[in-house]
């Protein structure tokens, strides 16, 4: 798995015993109409998680993972590769090759605004840090344009939050990349993947406002539990 990128320097998280551990089941963050404030406060929150917590929080989310059957059943599934504390979903990628399924990565879109490719993680794959110093697959790399996948054909599309709220409401990175690439699976008819939310519990806040362009998730995962928001509704 891990053969599978390229060697790079690995960033510090700063510890933070207090943020963490007073921390790690809130959800009382108070309701915030400021995103960015809010998306810095919960990127520190992250960034504060030590190494042991990191690991045991991705073992955690992967095990959750495994039990749903959009998983189980999935054929192509996109994940990413974590940074800035994001929780690590890439245990999952041993497994979904063993059970015959395809994994694929986010690219940055060259020439056009704020959009993804997914493009199919293979052992030969290489791998470059994008202009946000995220790890990528090489798009000068012959091969990987054809090897990129039409985001409709996905199965399930486990996604990095920053925040999230019990009706499934999201905060991303703020570039809108996710929204803008998988807009489309707000259309009533036609194939489209089922779209995971995936975090640390303590990205959890009381309430996040929805913005009309958001799109809406079937499934939040995080280290302690699994939210389908929809169903819950129903
Ligand atoms: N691991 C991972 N890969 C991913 C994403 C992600 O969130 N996580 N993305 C999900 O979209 C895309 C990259 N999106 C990004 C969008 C904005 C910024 C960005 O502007 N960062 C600034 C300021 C952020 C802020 O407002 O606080 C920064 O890092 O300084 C970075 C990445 C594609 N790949
Ligand atoms: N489908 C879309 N078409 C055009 N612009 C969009 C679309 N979705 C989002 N945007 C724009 O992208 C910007 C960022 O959106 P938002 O703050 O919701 O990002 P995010 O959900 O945090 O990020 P991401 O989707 O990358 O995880 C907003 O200014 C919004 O207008």
């Amino acid at each position: 798995m891990l053969s599978q990128r390229t060697p790079r320097p690995r960033r510090r998280f700063s510890h933070s015993l207090l943020s963490h551990h007073v921390r790690q089941n809130t959800t009382a963050l108070p309701a915030c109409d400021d995103r960015r404030a809010l998306r810095r406060t919960l990127r520190q929150r992250r960034r504060a998680l030590g190494h042991r917590d990191q690991y045991l929080a991705s073992m955690a989310l992967t095990r959750q993972l495994m039990q749903q059957t959009e998983l189980r059943r999935a054929r192509h599934v996109a994940l990413y590769l974590p940074e800035n504390g994001e929780i690590d979903p890439t245990p999952l990628v041993d497994w979904l090759h063993q059970r015959g399924a395809r994994v694929y990565l986010p690219v940055l879109r060259p020439l056009v605004e704020n959009r993804l490719w997914f493009v199919h993680w293979r052992f030969d794959t290489r791998l470059v840090l994008n202009r946000f110093n995220i790890t990528e697959p090489d798009l000068r790399q012959s091969g990987d344009r054809v090897r990129r996948i039409a985001p409709w054909a996905l199965d399930v599309v486990l996604m990095p939050l920053v925040g999230f709220d019990e009706q499934g409401h999201r905060l991303g990175m703020g570039g809108g990349f996710y929204d803008r690439t998988l807009a489309f699976a707000a259309e009533a008819h036609g194939p489209r993947p089922t779209l995971v939310g995936v975090a640390h519990a303590c990205q959890q806040v009381e309430r996040l406002p929805h913005q009309p362009w958001d799109v809406n998730l079937d499934m939040i995962v995080s280290d302690q539990r699994v939210l389908r928001p929809h169903t819950a509704r129903a």
